[in-house]
């Protein structure tokens, strides 16, 4: 059994964007996936599905299966406890996730205090060995949040997210807020803890070199599908899906400050999720589309060992490159497929 698996999970926010359609995806013990996509493909609503912290009036449809408990039908007294030990989550910006009026060791201290029964003397005695695990003075724990620097911020963070010794640690963007040297002390640090502690680990990034360089697996995300998974070298060196390889262009890797985000040679902007294309939501922009990919969606199916993508061009002759004639790709190649739902 997974530690964590999705199954075609779907949510609709109120006025009908449709920000998650249909994902499928896992985390086994002691992995770290990485999760891709450009701004509002949908990444931040998956993570904050996980755990059951989306706005009310959210609708929710498939199953997320935590240790195989399914944590959309969860009496919410199961979800506040799972919220710790079973599943944590790291965002950007810790000022604005840290109570600005408490010190962070009393922050830290407190979830221990409620979901693992300490005493007080014992829960602040754990919250200073936390922050000395996230390479903090145990003295820190006085300090207030503003205190402290963006990077010391987002240590405490982390130390709060290991607090309850959770299974499954997701990071939203945990270092977009910081400069490149702290982004990458952050990074090593989480990789760190994840490794000793056995524990899963979903980090969520725009950045496909980061993630490439920090995690196992790599899912990447286009208008809330996921269109492309597999190995995260191979992913990023060698994606099966335009988008992939538009999104593996995009930025400069680790040592190249010089360049920017920008998906190479792709015209136009992710879709409104609120009217999404017909048949795959990338045709639009996509260099390789032929005329089926307008009407016709495309699901998940095999594009080489541990890897699969949504494109009408894998496992055809056509290579899907930008400079392939594509001329391969039928409907009916799609039925091969292997669906992101599991039976
Ligand atoms: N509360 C909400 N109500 C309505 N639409 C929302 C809400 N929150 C997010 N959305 C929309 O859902 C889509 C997905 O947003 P989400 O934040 O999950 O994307 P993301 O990939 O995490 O982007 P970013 O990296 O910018 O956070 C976006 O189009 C966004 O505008």
């Amino acid at each position: 059994m997974s530690l964590l698996e999705v199954r075609d999970l779907t949510v609709t926010y109120p006025g009908g964007a449709a920000a998650v359609r249909g994902v499928g995806l896992t985390v086994e013990a002691g992995e770290k996936l990485g999760l891709a996509g450009e701004s509002g493909c949908g990444k931040s609503t998956l993570a904050l599905a996980l755990l059951r912290l989306l706005p009310a009036g959210a609708r929710v449809g498939g199953e997320i299966l935590l240790d195989g408990e399914d944590v959309l039908t969860m009496k919410w007294g199961r979800v506040r406890a799972v919220r710790w030990a079973g599943a944590s989550i790291v965002f950007q910006g810790a000022m604005h996730s840290l109570n600005a009026v408490h010190r962070v060791g009393d922050q830290i201290a407190e979830p221990i205090l409620l979901h693992r029964g300490a005493t007080p003397a014992d829960a602040r005695r754990r919250a200073g060995e936390l922050l000395e695990q996230v390479g903090l003075p145990a003295a820190r724990a006085r300090a207030y949040p503003h205190e402290l620097s963006g990077g010391q911020r987002q240590r405490v963070m982390i130390a709060m997210a290991l607090a309850c010794e959770p299974r499954l640690v997701v990071a939203d963007e945990p270092t977009t807020a910081l400069d490149v040297m702290i982004q990458a002390q952050i990074l090593r640090l989480i990789e760190n803890l994840v490794g000793e502690q056995d524990v899963g680990l979903m980090m969520i990034s725009h950045d496909l070199a980061v993630l490439a360089d920090t995690c196992d697996r790599l899912a990447v995300m286009y208008a809330g599908r996921v269109v492309e998974e597999g190995p995260a070298r191979e992913v990023y060196d060698d994606a099966r899906h335009p988008y992939g390889r538009a999104l593996s262009g995009a930025f400069p890797r680790i040592g190249d400050p010089g360049s920017r985000f920008a998906p190479r040679g792709l015209p136009g902007d992710p879709p409104d999720p609120a009217a999404v294309p017909s048949g795959c939501a990338f045709h639009p922009r996509c260099p390789v589309a032929l005329d089926v990919c307008a009407t016709e969606d495309q699901v998940l199916r095999d594009a080489g060992t541990r890897r699969r993508a949504a494109c009408v061009h894998v496992g055809t002759d056509a290579t899907g490159t930008p400079d392939g004639n594509g001329s391969g790709g039928t409907a009916s190649a799609r039925d091969d497929g292997v669906r992101s739902r599991t039976p």
